[in-house]
């Protein structure tokens, strides 16, 4: 195998960006939207999710995210825990203004590569990553997680891919991040019912790997999950991982102008718009009751 030649299509950053000529610069460093704390004993970082008051997922803290793990891989880090600082929530998934009503073709685009390049860069980290579940995890929040390696969540609270549901269909590279984490038939089953599982549910089927009671217990798990990699050379590690993960890669990496294309036509349609639009007032009316 030619490793050279391997490494260098692994380049996660440049050759992906230059494709679709956007760069990195840092959006909102008032706004703080994403914490990063390094543990320089353990070589551990700790990246929190910071859009009050639910991590809906914006254009601009997709841009940051981006920014962070470039960082993070330039450091070396030995390993990355994924977690909110916002109360119960992990990620309520994309911020649903950024698809309703009607968005501007230039703004849609932009959100819609960057998610991409959030989900590429996070799937194809070469250094290990532990989701920890805080809170609720629904759709584009459920993404994060299951694009992570490893899996551990607080009790009672909710994980799935609920797009069916709120009238969008996943994408292919959503649906494959899944497949990897869960057997065929509970993959498909999840998605086509849009269900969210409870933490115990989530576990039963595998979609996590442990539940854990605070966050405590969740940073002892993550440092035992980094420890199983001390012994293997950073590089065959990594390697291994985006080999395993190349067709899924690929199959965003050449598709991903068309991957956006469809899914402004599929949001800009009027049926799509309605039924976007009367979830997001059913969200806001649940308040009043
Ligand atoms: C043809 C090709 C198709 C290709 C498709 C490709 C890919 C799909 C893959 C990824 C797609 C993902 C789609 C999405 O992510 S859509 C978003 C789906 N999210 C949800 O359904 C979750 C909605 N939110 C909730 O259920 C709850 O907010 C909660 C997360 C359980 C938290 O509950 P709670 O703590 O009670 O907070 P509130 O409900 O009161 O929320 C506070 C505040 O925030 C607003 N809000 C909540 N979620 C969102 C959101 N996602 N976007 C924007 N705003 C959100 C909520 O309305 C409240 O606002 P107000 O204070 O103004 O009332």
């Amino acid at each position: 195998m030619n490793f050279s030649r391997l490494i260098k299509n692994c380049s996660i950053p440049s050759r992906w960006l230059l494709a679709n000529n956007i760069r990195y610069q840092s959006s909102s460093a008032a706004q703080n939207l994403i914490q990063v704390d390094i543990n320089e004993e353990t070589g551990v970082s700790v990246v929190s999710l910071n859009r009050k008051p639910v991590n809906s997922l914006s254009l601009e803290l997709f841009k940051d995210f981006c920014g962070v793990m470039d960082d993070l891989e330039r450091e070396k880090v030995r390993g990355m825990v994924l977690k909110s600082s916002c109360d119960n929530v992990f990620s309520s998934g994309l911020d649903i203004t950024e698809l309703y009503p009607n968005p501007s073709e230039e703004r849609f685009e932009a959100f819609w590569l960057w998610f991409q390049e959030s989900w590429l860069k996070l799937y194809a980290s070469s250094f290990p990553t532990v989701a920890f579940v805080n809170g609720h995890a629904p759709a584009g929040g459920c993404v994060f997680a299951i694009s992570c390696e490893y899996r551990l969540m607080l009790p009672y609270y909710k994980i799935g891919l609920n797009e069916a549901p709120v009238g969008i269909v996943a994408t292919e590279w959503v649906m494959n991040s899944l497949r990897a984490v869960l057997p065929g038939k509970n993959a498909e089953r999840l998605l086509t019912s849009g269900r969210l599982l409870d933490t115990q549910e989530a576990f039963d089927i595998g979609l996590i790997d442990q539940i854990v009671n605070n966050e405590e217990e969740a940073m002892a798990r993550s440092e035992e999950f980094f420890a199983t990699f001390d012994n293997v050379p950073k590089l065959a590690r990594a390697l291994t991982k985006q080999v395993y993960r190349k067709n899924d890669l690929n199959q965003l990496i050449k598709n991903r102008s068309s991957d956006a294309k469809q899914f402004l036509n599929h949001i800009l349609r009027p049926e799509t718009q309605k039924i976007i639009g009367s979830y997001f007032k059913s969200l806001k009316d649940r308040k009043k009751d």
